[in-house]
């Protein structure tokens, strides 16, 4: 049997960031402006249902099989992260379904602020911050603005209502990343656009190439869950593989997986 590597297959790459900074926008502006060069598929994860798949599904960017919804049951974070079984068989059945695809983007739902993707289930990972978020959040750091293979600060077309300082932000998420990429966007910005495109484009080439390395931007930090019937309203808990995990765990066949009915 052949070996199969991971250049041999469609680059995965994730979408993390919290609630409403724009991922989902962010996959069709990318599918825009690379589906008449690229074969794409998007995977996208939500706890309950298959809006952010029906979402990109209506805006018409891709033929509507080639986008495909987990529906997770329990927060997206775990589905991305410490059980990824789900995900990584919604990709290879896109990936079998229509071979050759050369990228498949997977969008982890409205999400908090610290989730990030196993490196098992991505090649590279893209955080996406936004500026009515305020300017301050890039500072505050954790492992996705770290760590992610690309920060993205997104709806810079904003800037001027919610008063942020664009470069003053990009500089300070340069500085809480070491130096790595930090994308300032918005989808009305062409030359923007044109950034993340060859951003895209630029580590599809080093996965063809094999020189790219998926790189894991760290466990979640510990984070807050409400539970009416906790005391104190909820808990915390961390992600670390030391300590006991306290989602409600769910088997691969129990997770549902979306996807329209074939033409
Ligand atoms: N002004 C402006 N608005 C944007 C931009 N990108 C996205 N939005 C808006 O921001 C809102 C949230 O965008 P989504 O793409 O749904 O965000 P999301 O992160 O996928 O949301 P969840 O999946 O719920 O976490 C929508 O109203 C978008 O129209 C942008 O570049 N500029």
């Amino acid at each position: 049997m052949p070996d199969i590597t991971p250049a041999d297959r469609a680059l995965r790459l994730g979408v993390a960031g919290p609630v409403g900074t724009g991922k989902s926008s962010l996959i069709a502006t990318v599918c825009r402006s690379l589906a008449d060069d690229l074969r794409l598929g998007v995977i996208t994860n939500d706890i309950y249902t298959d809006e952010d798949a029906r979402f990109l599904r209506s805006a018409g960017v891709l033929e509507p099989e080639r986008i495909r919804a987990v529906e997770t049951g329990a927060c997206p974070h775990t589905a991305i992260r410490d059980d990824i079984t789900a995900n990584l068989l919604a990709a290879e059945d896109l990936e079998r379904d229509f071979a050759p695809l050369d990228v498949v983007l997977i969008e982890s739902g409205g999400d908090n602020l610290t989730a990030t993707f196993s490196p098992a289930l991505v090649d590279a990972q893209i955080f996406v911050l936004d500026v009515a978020g305020g300017g301050d959040v890039a500072r505050k750091g954790g492992p996705g603005i770290g760590r992610a293979d690309l920060l993205v600060v997104n709806k810079t077309d904003l800037a001027p209502y919610v008063g942020v300082d664009v470069p003053q932000m990009v500089a300070d998420a340069s500085e809480a990343r070491d130096g790595r990429a930090v994308l300032a966007l918005s989808r009305t910005d062409a030359a923007s656009v044109a950034a993340l495109r060859t951003w895209v484009l630029g580590v599809l080439e080093s996965h063809r190439r094999g020189t790219h390395v998926p790189q894991d931007p760290g466990p979640m930090a510990p984070h807050f869950h409400a539970d009416e019937e906790h005391p104190g309203g909820g808990f915390v808990h961390t992600h670390d593989a030391a300590s006991e995990h306290e989602h409600e765990s769910r088997s691969a066949d129990e997770v549902h997986v979306h996807s329209p009915a074939r033409k």
